[in-house]
């Protein structure tokens, strides 16, 4: 701001009449005191109010809301969000007690909710399954039975909202009988094998009618081979939206409670990225994008804002940013004991990803966030 004159009291143009000795000051600034050394920059304007003569004042795009929307960098809409739903086969519904408002829904429930959002301009959904423990496998061949539940929910979801573009997801952690996202071997994720399975389960996903395919596994090598995959099907229209940045984090717990997929040995850390690493992202998001990914997910959310940026200003695809389950589940809590203001705080967190450099955001707040904003008149 090369405007600003750093001592704006000797460069101020002369106002008249100008009271030096501010004896009419109004009663609450009789506090500034003219004659002291650290006032010795105030004066009094024409209007006798008291002035600190300066030219940038940042506040006046700031006074009215009208002011504030004219000005506004950025904005979310419900076009933004992507609706995580969890799914069983059950003909209830199942709340997830760390993950307080969701529940797993039976598929009927599932199809009411993707129509409720859908009338609030929610219009993105993605499943993940809830996987009884007789149908999971170290190879995950659950994951690509074209009677499974998400082939089955896809096709009912299409069938009743066609303009939705339902996402799922393509990993075996919810299939698994290890609770890892590939095949295991000797305590070992194998990478290319679980590639192997991850191209049927993409493909079996397509032909159920997915518009975007999510691999959320970090094999190495899986965006090209899922797109060649899909290509060799006729899918050449299904997106891949590639967990690029997806890292070994603590913030999944719920999720895990969620789907009963918590590891059943060991961590995640040799294949989802370390925390402690950023500019890693960007090995990540060149291969994804060289392999065909169509927009780039960073996960989990508010704790990797910077992970965010650092992708936004270095690939012109799309960015997606996922608000993790652990980051709902603590916002919840706060707001339960009546810490935070659920609304406020979730509106202001959701606008951070956009500020942050999120074209999309998976949030499990996407419908009641699109309810405030439809309340608050936005959309
Ligand atoms: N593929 C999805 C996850 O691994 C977890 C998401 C969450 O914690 O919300
Ligand atoms: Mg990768």
């Amino acid at each position: 701001f090369s405007a600003v004159a750093p001592n704006a009291a000797k460069t101020a143009p002369s106002v008249d009449p100008v009271d030096k000795s501010m004896t009419s000051l109004p009663k609450e600034t009789n506090a500034f005191d003219p004659t002291a050394g650290e006032n010795a920059a105030l004066q009094r304007n024409n209007k006798n109010e008291v002035w600190l003569p300066q030219r940038a004042r940042p506040r006046r795009n700031r006074k009215s809301p009208a002011m504030r929307g004219m000005v506004r960098e950025n904005i979310v809409t419900p076009s933004n969000f992507i609706y995580p739903l969890f799914i069983h086969d059950e003909d209830f519904n199942q709340p997830i007690p760390s993950m307080p408002g969701c529940e797993r829904h039976s598929l009927d429930s599932m199809l009411r909710e993707v129509g409720e959002s859908y009338a609030l301009g929610v219009k993105t959904f993605v499943l993940f399954p809830k996987v009884p423990d007789e149908l999971k496998t170290n190879m995950g061949v659950e994951a690509y039975n074209p009677e499974g539940i998400v082939p089955r929910a896809i096709r009912m979801i299409k069938a009743a909202y066609p303009d939705t573009i339902v996402c799922t997801d393509v990993a075996l952690d919810p299939y698994s009988d290890q609770g890892h996202d590939g095949v295991v071997e000797d305590g070992k994720i194998l990478n290319d094998v679980t590639i192997h399975q991850l191209c049927k389960q993409a493909v079996c996903q397509a032909r159920a009618g997915a518009d975007v395919v999510a691999p959320s596994d970090m094999m190495d090598g899986r965006v090209k081979a899922i797109r060649d995959a899909l290509d060799a099907e006729g899918f050449t229209d299904v997106s891949i939206l590639s967990y690029t940045a997806k890292y070994a984090s603590a913030y999944y717990g719920p999720f895990r409670d969620a789907l009963d997929s918590h590891p059943g040995f060991g961590d995640k850390k040799t294949y989802q990225q370390d925390p402690a690493n950023g500019r890693e992202a960007l090995i990540e998001a060149a291969l994804d994008a060289a392999e065909g990914a169509d927009m780039l997910m960073v996960k989990p959310g508010m704790p990797y804002l910077d992970v965010i940026r650092r992708l936004k200003d270095y690939s012109p695809l799309p960015i997606a940013a996922y608000h993790v389950s652990g980051e709902y589940a603590m916002i919840k809590a706060a707001c339960e004991k009546g810490w935070l203001n659920e609304k406020d705080v979730v509106l202001e967190t959701l606008m951070c990803f956009k500020r942050a450099g999120a074209d999309i955001i998976l949030t499990y707040y996407a419908k009641q966030a699109a309810q405030w904003m439809k309340d608050d008149g936005l959309y």
